[in-house]
């Protein structure tokens, strides 16, 4: 049989946290939270049942997004609710059984729309369909897109059928209400989503599963970029107002810029959070300042900054993960050095360079004797601290040409450009004087050190060089009178 996606969310079993299951405690919150989000919407409405956004779609997607389908009941208790208010806040009058019908097409139109787009993302993360940030961000937008077109055009026909808004006005609410809903979900879906898992396991999960920095710059220096933020936008409010003229409220997309500042150097939390402070500063001023004929530029303007800070988010993310992986490609995980493969590669373009320059190259190559027996008395805790202490000392005294590797598990080897055997053979012999003596915790005798220099001859390959000075070092080893390996 093949396979469909379908087949594949029924198999999705995955055993559900203590989050992530709705008690009626929580239930009642999200249940009061939602019918208070509900009412300030309509105290910022521009245009009747019409908000700049909508915030409880923000939190019905985000509830059923977190808890599935159990989600869904706080929000249509909630709903019911605001069914039964809205036709006592507009003195409408509704017969009883007409006014239950009304209430329940309109439940069943927003809880349909939002359980259909937070149940698929759902199902899309926990089938790790979509596992990295970007997609994860693609994906929210795309069905928090669908969902809030959803959930206008069905909302729009039940008030239709209810007789609460006019057949005439059907397009332009429909897309008020498309782009109010939207905003509502893009804005605050992730705010409340962190707030309903704020402090548990499942909180630091995420964070550490999107790898989001928990590290926040400064609060006064976020509290800074969002007043220099809020400044600007209430500048562009004041204008609209002053000039009369819609036009000017397109402005407000230049305010990408502040936000994005705010998306590349703060952390993801916080660039939500301005987003939300940035939306209840916009409705709270078109509301004020009955800027109406503008009010659909500022639901587009929002809608657009909020998908470009979310992708914003993800830039420094990558950059980030990418870097990491270049280290690790690049560097020796315990002691931070380059490793074989990527010292091996530095020399190779450093040969070339000096070839090409006609400067000298010198190569050190130098092993900590008896390590194993450090091992075996001291155990490998004190082995490791050897390593990172010899790294971690060379690395502090070499110039920023020099290249340095862990070639093998004792086995170092130290690149130096524009420097001539002689010089090489001076710098080698008081670093690794200095290198015996360094003083390593638990461990009670000095470290011995045996070392080889050579300076590469014109054209000479990095493998025979590195072979050369190789050898050097097995001949100094077996030359020198009191070195037998393994025998402390
Ligand atoms: N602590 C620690 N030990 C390691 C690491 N990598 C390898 N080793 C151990 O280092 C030891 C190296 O042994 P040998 O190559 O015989 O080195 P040696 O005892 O110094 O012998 P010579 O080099 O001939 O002087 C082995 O016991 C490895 O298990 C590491 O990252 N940390």
């Amino acid at each position: 049989m093949i396979d469909s996606p379908f087949s594949k969310l029924r198999d999705v079993q995955e055993p559900e946290s203590a989050e992530q299951q709705l008690g009626w405690f929580r239930g009642l919150v999200i249940c009061v939270v939602w019918v208070c989000l509900w009412r300030i919407s309509f105290v910022l409405e521009y245009a009747p049942f019409t908000s700049i956004w909508y915030p409880p779609a923000g939190l019905s997607f985000a509830v059923i997004l977190l808890y599935g389908w159990r989600g869904t009941l706080p929000i249509i208790v909630a709903s019911y609710i605001t069914a039964f208010w809205i036709d006592g806040m507009y003195a409408l009058d509704t017969e009883l059984l007409a006014l239950f019908v009304n209430s329940t097409s309109s439940t069943l139109a927003h809880v349909f729309s939002y359980g259909v787009g937070a149940l698929f993302l759902r199902q899309f993360i926990r089938m790790h369909v979509i596992r990295t940030l970007p997609a994860i961000i693609l994906g929210f937008l795309a069905l928090g897109f669908i969902t809030s077109l959803l959930a206008s055009f069905f909302g729009v026909q039940v008030q239709i059928s209810a007789g609460t808004l006019s057949i005439f006005n059907l397009y332009n609410d429909w897309l008020l209400r498309w782009i109010g809903d939207m905003v509502g979900v893009f804005v605050l879906t992730p705010l409340f989503l962190a707030l309903l898992v704020w402090k548990t396991p499942m909180y630091s999960a995420w964070l550490r599963r999107l790898r989001i920095s928990t590290q926040p710059a400064p609060v006064y220096r976020y509290a800074m970029k969002l007043t220099i933020n809020l400044t600007l936008l209430l500048c562009l409010i004041v204008l609209s107002w002053w000039f009369e003229n819609p036009d000017v409220a397109f402005g407000v997309f230049f305010l990408v810029i502040p936000q994005m500042w705010i998306a590349y150097t703060e952390n993801a939390l916080r660039a939500v959070l301005s987003l939300t402070i940035f939306c209840i500063a916009i409705a709270l001023g078109v509301a004020l300042f009955s800027l109406d004929e503008s009010a659909i530029i500022f639901q587009f303007a929002i809608s657009v900054i909020a998908v470009t800070v979310y992708f914003g988010l993800a830039v420094p993310l990558m950059l980030s993960q990418s870097q990491n992986l270049q280290y690790q490609t690049q560097n020796d995980h315990l002691t931070g050095v380059a490793n074989r493969s990527y010292f091996l590669d530095s020399a190779e373009e450093e040969f070339e360079r000096s070839y090409r320059n006609q400067f000298p190259v010198s190569l050190l190559a130098f092993d900590i004797c008896h390590f194993r027996a450090i091992n075996n008395n001291y155990g490998h805790v004190v082995g490791d601290d050897v390593l990172v202490n010899v790294s971690k000392y060379l690395r502090s005294e070499l110039r920023q040409s020099d290249i340095i590797g862990r070639l093998s598990s004792n086995s170092f080897m130290l690149l130096m450009p524009a420097l001539t055997h002689d010089s090489a053979q001076r710098f080698a012999e008081h670093m690794m004087l200095k290198l015996s003596y360094m003083s390593i915790d638990r461990l009670k005798e000095p470290l011995e050190i045996k070392y080889a220099v050579i300076e590469i001859t014109q054209n000479e390959t990095v493998d025979s060089a590195v072979s050369r000075v190789s050898e050097l070092l097995q001949q100094k080893k077996i030359r020198e009178r009191g070195y037998s390996a393994n025998t402390r």
